[in-house]
Order: C-alpha cells, then structure tokens, then sequence
C-alpha cells in the first residue's frame, strides 16, 4: 500500500501510532505497572489500593477543571463540532465518577477529609492547571487529556482481561475505565488527537508557527512519567 507522508515524514493519520512505537518502554511503564499487575494476579496489598484510591479522589477533582477548559479551547479553536460532544460526554462521566469516588472511598474506610494530597499528586495537578492556560493550544491540551484517559484505559482493561484473577471486590473499579465503553471514547480522543496533529505537523509548512507536534509529544510524555509516578504513590513509601 501506498502511505503518503507529509512534508515532516510522518505517516497520515499514525503520529500517535509513531509515538507509541518510539516511547514503548515508558508507556508500558504507565499501563502494565506493578499496582495494575498485583490487581490483576489477585496479590494485590488492599492499603496500596486504598492509598492509590484516596490520591485518586483528590487528582480527580482537579481532572473536571481540565476537561471544562478543554471543553472551551474546543469550542474556539477546533475545526470539528463533534469534538465538543466527544469531550461533553466524558465531562458527564466525571459527574458520575466523582459520585462513585465518594461511595467508594466510604466502602473501603477512606476517609477523605483526612486524606493529605502527596507531593506527585500536587505536582501532576499543578501540571493539569498549567495546560488550562489559554496560552496552551486545544491540540497540546487534547493530547494530554488523551494520554492521561488512555493510560487507566489500557491499565484497567488489563485486569479484566481472560485469565486475569482480579478480586471481585476491585472488578467494579477496573470496569470503571476498562469497560468497553470507555474504550470507545478514548478511541474517539485518540481519534481526534491524530486529525489534530495531521494538521498540525501540515500548518509547519507556515512559517512563524509553533512547533505544535514537538509540544504535544513532550506533553505526552510528562502524562505518562506523572502517570507511573502516581502509581508509584500506591506503595505508600514516597511520602
Ligand atoms: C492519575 C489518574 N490518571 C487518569 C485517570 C483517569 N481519568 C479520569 O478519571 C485518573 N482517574 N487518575
């Protein structure tokens, strides 16, 4: 088959496909750590879940700010409208996931007024709040927020996968992203991430403009490093 490239030799459609390639290691860091692989073999410490779903509830609340700025550089700046439907219905999600956030940690004795964010946790939130900057282009925004859903995605299909001795008192949590709906979406971001970055790697023919693409791959990359920083959190001896 005949692949037609564009002036920076990336593949139509595939720069997201080029990065996980190019970034295996670290991105199987993200998705196959050690908490996901404990779950998953049913060895998992239930005060690392605990500690790991306490972090959680707190970098959550902060994901809903993030996904309502990403809602607004949609609305300005994309070139798609279904893009604002794709990005309302994970923001309506939220809604839900924060209800069971709260029903969870209460199921499992997590008391969250006295849960103290970690220093990871702040700092992967200060993160989330820098690319909230109107400053921070829609594309570079929608590849972080792609990277940060895909990586539980991809973690928590894991352990529901045929063979995978998840206990049933965790199957409701690894349904929460491993369910083939979320699937869906976070093929829909991945999706437009693609479109955006086609463009992207297209409009540095211009010149004066920035280099979108080098941006949104650095972005990508910090998600993954915070994400397996995060899961590192779980093992309760980086306080
Ligand atoms: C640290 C982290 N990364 C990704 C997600 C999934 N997105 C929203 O729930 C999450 N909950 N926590």
């Amino acid at each position: 088959m005949d692949v037609k490239k564009n002036i920076v030799g990336v593949d139509r459609g595939e720069v997201i496909e080029t990065w996980l390639k190019k970034h295996r290691l670290i991105y199987t860091g993200a998705t196959r750590h050690p908490l996901i692989l404990s779950i998953r073999d049913g060895t998992v410490h239930l005060s690392s879940f605990k500690r790991w779903l306490g972090q959680d509830c707190i970098f959550v609340r902060a994901f809903v700010p993030f996904a309502a700025s990403l809602l607004i550089k949609a609305w300005k700046e994309s070139d798609n409208r279904s893009d604002l439907d794709v990005l309302l219905g994970g923001l309506a999600a939220l809604n839900d996931e924060i209800a069971w956030f709260k029903q969870e940690a209460a199921k499992w004795g997590v008391l969250l007024s006295e849960i103290v964010p970690q220093k990871t946790n702040e700092e992967y939130c200060r993160f989330l709040e820098s690319l909230m900057s109107p400053e921070v282009e829609y594309t570079v925004a929608i590849t972080a927020y792609w990277a940060i859903e895909a990586v539980y995605q991809e973690s928590f299909a894991h352990c529901l996968e045929d063979g995978s001795k998840t206990p049933p008192e965790l199957l409701e949590t690894c349904q929460r992203w491993g369910n083939p709906g979320f699937g869906q979406y976070c093929s829909a971001l991945r999706n437009i991430v693609n479109r955006r970055l086609e463009r992207a790697s297209d409009d540095q023919l211009k010149e004066g403009l920035d280099d979108v693409l080098k941006k949104a791959e650095v972005v990508f990359l910090r998600v993954l490093e915070y994400e397996v920083d995060f899961w590192n959190m779980s093992r309760g001896d980086s306080l």
